[in-house]
């Protein structure tokens, strides 16, 4: 059920952590998320794109390319790793045939690329996104919308929405499968207003043994 927590596997007061789940409306389609610990008093709600198959890309990415064709892109970026079938499955359904992946890591052709440092909830430290400079002339001087499949410090975005802009194109849009809590707005600034999601989640506090939402990270929206 959207926006409901689910306990599996909970006996009496005993809960096992990885048993419940989030279940949230991705444009129109329910999907059930793991909620994962990711320090002892805060959870996520892990939304691995590649785990949902076949028809979950092509519901995203048809659902997302409908929110950003008015905005009449000609080039879509996405960043490595998850990002990838967000921008390939977009591409596909704005009949864009090339587009533009931000690896994150250096691989030998990326010696002298474009770099931005990020920070991301659910790797550990810092990382790079690079972009590859022979792919400045897809973009200079293009309407681009960036995309990837969850925007949740605005971190990884922010790099995304910088190189591109470095590399000349004209940023017009953000499309991501969900938004998390709240923080992105901030980091982002006005650039939030690019922003396009098919659903949100928040994040979650350890009560009494149990993963609850953070009533601040909420979709204020849905109360
Ligand atoms: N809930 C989430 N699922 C997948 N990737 C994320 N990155 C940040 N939050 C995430």
């Amino acid at each position: 059920m959207p926006g409901r927590l689910q306990n599996k596997n909970c006996n009496m007061e005993i809960c096992m952590g990885e048993a419940q789940s989030w279940g949230v409306d991705v444009a129109g389609l329910e999907v059930e998320l793991p909620i994962i610990p990711i320090q002892p008093n805060f959870a996520i709600s892990l939304l691995m794109v590649i785990d949902h198959g076949v028809g979950f890309g092509e519901h995203i990415g048809r659902e997302l390319a409908r929110r950003l064709a008015p905005l009449r892109p000609e080039i879509v970026v996405g960043t490595a790793t998850l990002g990838i079938p967000v921008a390939i499955e977009v591409s596909r359904h704005l009949e864009i045939d090339r587009y533009v992946i931000l690896q994150k890591s250096r691989k030998i052709h990326l010696d002298d690329a474009l770099t931005k440092t990020i920070t991301s909830i659910t790797s550990h430290g810092e990382q790079r996104l690079l972009l590859d400079r022979r792919a400045i002339p897809l973009l200079a001087g293009r309407r681009t919308v960036v995309v990837d499949d969850v925007v949740a410090t605005g971190s990884s975005l922010k790099g995304s929405i910088e190189l591109a802009r470095e590399a000349g194109a004209i940023v017009v849009g953000a499309g991501v499968i969900l938004t998390e809590a709240h923080a992105w707005r901030a980091v982002l600034g006005s650039d939030a207003d690019l922003v396009r999601g098919l659903g949100h989640i928040p994040q979650f506090e350890n009560v009494a043994h149990r993963w609850q939402p953070i009533a601040a990270t909420m979709d204020p929206n849905r109360g």
